[in-house]
């Protein structure tokens, strides 16, 4: 074919066909805003974990812990019919940024920068 694919037929979108997309749509964009939150949320509650665990030098990642995680959230995605193996995937993307988290809170107490409230630490003349 010649023509490009611009997502909508030459005559435009049938209104009652737009109207449900718009719907849909809008609902689409809550839900977003809502896992937006929650990860959010999520990720203040990982970041006080990331300072408990600095603090008294646990290791940044716990795989027991999130093999149960795992286990109970392929349960969950089943019950909800979600692809379980999407859920595994998902939640360890999350959790490898949260343990890179860890780490560098890790590194930072270790290294002083915590005392500099974030900042990176002037190194010590001749380090
Ligand atoms: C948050 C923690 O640290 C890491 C991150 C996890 C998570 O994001 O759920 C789970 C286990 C750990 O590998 C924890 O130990 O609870």
């Amino acid at each position: 074919m010649t023509t490009s694919n611009t997502g909508s037929p030459a005559g435009g979108i049938d209104p009652a066909v737009q109207e449900e997309l718009t719907r849909l749509r809008d609902s689409i964009d809550n839900i977003d805003a809502a896992v937006v939150h929650m990860l959010a949320e999520r990720f203040k509650c990982t970041q006080q974990v990331g300072r408990l665990k600095a603090e008294h030098r646990l290791p940044p990642a716990d795989p027991a812990r999130e093999a149960r995680q795992i286990a109970r959230l392929r349960a969950l995605a089943e019950d909800a019919k979600l692809d379980p193996a999407f859920a595994e995937k998902f939640l360890n993307f999350i959790v490898a940024e949260v343990i890179r988290h860890h780490e560098r809170i890790a590194d930072d107490t270790l290294n002083g920068s915590a005392r500099t409230g974030g900042r990176p630490r002037t190194p010590a003349p001749g380090e």
